[in-house]
């Protein structure tokens, strides 16, 4: 669980934020009270009366552990602090010498119910101590609660990555803004339920995880033209275009035409079919000024005729939805593909297909905003964290979304729903961002084992809740 809307910072731009603070007057005393002060709030809610173990490491994480455990000792709570080495000079070493309640060596330390990683937060900046790793996942794993302050002590603050965090922690309570770390790769899955707590430092980095998205309702105006109009482009394998373009259909597009030479008696009746059997046939017929966003790529194919229909869409200046095959087809030569396109494009890759297309070093978030300035598209970078960046540098996350989307046909109904955003909401993250949600949202309502026709049927309530 992750906090919908919230501000993403990483470790640079959490300190330039708190700097901001300290020059505002505030000192880091205040600040790391507060810290301190929302960490016990929590872990006295979750720990109900059960003895509690702090474990404070050496800088500020451990500071904050330091405040927590002298609020929770005042209030009566049993508590027992582990300094896992001497505080830094300034404010935790101040609060370390408010600390008047028991304390524990680390590796006296015994296990007890309730458990405060203040081991390390933002500045983590190496693998932990294989000592103190092994120490810190007994306790964790002898546990029955387990909170961590700020990120769990063993994930990459700005990645994510794994520096020996272990498994089993339950909450992690991020202080002033989400970190990349909470969102992304194994601290998505070792952070437990992220809850965010507000300090008083503004964080605002144009970075913030997903939010439900607001939809308008059709007015009295409204009608099927108003209402966009999306052409879904069938290719070798018809299924995938069929559900793209259903999902434009459910997700609010006006109109929706299938164009492809494939005979099919199925789906809605409300489905428009076009025959198109060439390019040229593609060209004239997405010449028609009333078509609003196009999706290409759903089992296009890699074929000649796929590339020169990837051709005839590029030659036209509609909004465009490139997903699947049309990707593949780009390959590495995305850029210049797109460095002619004059309408707005949005590439929706999964991890395997966004490594294909681009190289790059960084975490997910720096290596799909490199990819979108490269090419001047919104890029939608799928996976258990979605990564969405505009070319501008606007980035959204949506992490934890449910884990039975891994199934053939769920790409293609994503890339359907952004046609049916884009003609309603515009350009850059915000139709993609819409997108996301009701695909997630749609996952959510059809539960375990999903297949992509499934999530079809419950667009409509994930549309409904936003209205
Ligand atoms: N965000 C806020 O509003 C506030 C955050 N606070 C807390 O401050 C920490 C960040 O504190 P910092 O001192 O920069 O770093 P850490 O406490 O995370 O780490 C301490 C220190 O440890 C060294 N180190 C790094 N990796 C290792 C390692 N693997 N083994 C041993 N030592 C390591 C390194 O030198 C670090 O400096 C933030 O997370 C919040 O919890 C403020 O207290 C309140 C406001
Ligand atoms: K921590």
């Amino acid at each position: 669980m992750i906090p919908s809307g919230a501000p993403i910072a990483t470790a640079a731009q959490m300190r330039a934020a708190e700097e901001a603070v300290f020059a505002s007057g505030v000192s880091q005393d205040e600040l790391m009270e507060r810290a301190g002060a929302a960490v016990a709030r929590e872990v006295a809610r979750f720990a109900v009366g059960r003895p509690i173990l702090i474990l404070a490491g050496p800088g500020n994480n451990g500071g904050d552990a330091y405040v927590a455990a002298r609020l929770l000792h005042a209030e009566g709570h049993d508590v027992i602090l582990v300094a896992t080495g001497a505080p830094a000079p300034g404010a935790a070493e101040r609060m370390q010498a408010l600390w008047q309640g028991p304390t524990s060596s680390l590796y006296a330390a015994r296990p007890r119910p309730v458990l405060v990683d203040g081991l390390f937060g933002t500045g983590m900046t190496r693998p932990l101590d294989r000592g103190l790793a092994a120490v810190f996942a007994d306790l964790v794993k002898q546990a029955e609660f387990v909170l961590s302050i700020d990120l769990p002590s063993g994930i990459d603050t700005d990645s994510g990555a794994d520096l020996g965090a272990p498994r089993g922690i339950d909450v992690t309570l991020a202080l002033g803004a989400l970190k990349p770390g909470h969102l992304l790769d194994c601290g998505l899955e070792r952070c437990g339920r992220v809850l965010l707590a507000d300090i008083g430092i503004p964080v605002e980095t144009g970075r913030r995880s997903v939010a439900r998205p607001q939809i308008e309702t059709p007015g009295v105006h409204s009608h099927k033209y108003s209402r966009g109009l999306v052409a879904v482009i069938e290719g070798a394998m018809p299924g995938a275009a069929r559900l793209a373009a259903q999902a434009a259909m459910a997700g609010g597009a006006g109109y929706v035409v299938l164009a492809g030479d494939r005979p099919w008696s199925g789906g809605p009746d409300a489905l428009v079919r076009r025959e198109v059997r060439s390019a040229e046939d593609l060209t004239e017929f997405l010449g028609w000024d009333r078509i609003d966003a196009v999706v290409l790529g759903p089992g296009l194919g890699r074929d000649r005729r796929a590339e020169a229909y990837l051709r005839a869409a590029f030659a036209v200046p509609k909004p465009l939805v490139l997903d699947g095959d049309a990707l593949t087809l780009l390959g590495g030569d995305a850029a210049a593909w797109l460095e002619t396109r004059a309408a707005p494009t949005w590439l929706t890759p999964h991890s395997g297909e966004f490594d294909r297309m681009f190289a790059g070093q960084g975490s997910k978030i720096e290596t799909t905003l490199a990819a979108a300035a490269a090419t001047r598209a919104t890029i939608v970078h799928k996976g258990a964290d979605t990564v969405i960046a505009s070319p501008k540098g606007a980035v959204r996350v949506l992490a934890g979304a449910s884990p039975w989307l891994s199934t053939a046909g769920t790409g293609d109904v994503l890339a359907g729903l952004l046609a049916a955003q884009v003609v309603q909401e515009g350009k850059g993250v915000a139709p993609a961002e819409a997108a996301v949600w009701l695909h997630a949202r749609a996952a959510q309502l059809a539960g375990p084992a999903l297949i992509a026709d499934a999530l079809l049927m419950h667009i409509p309530q994930a549309v409904s809740e936003c209205l």
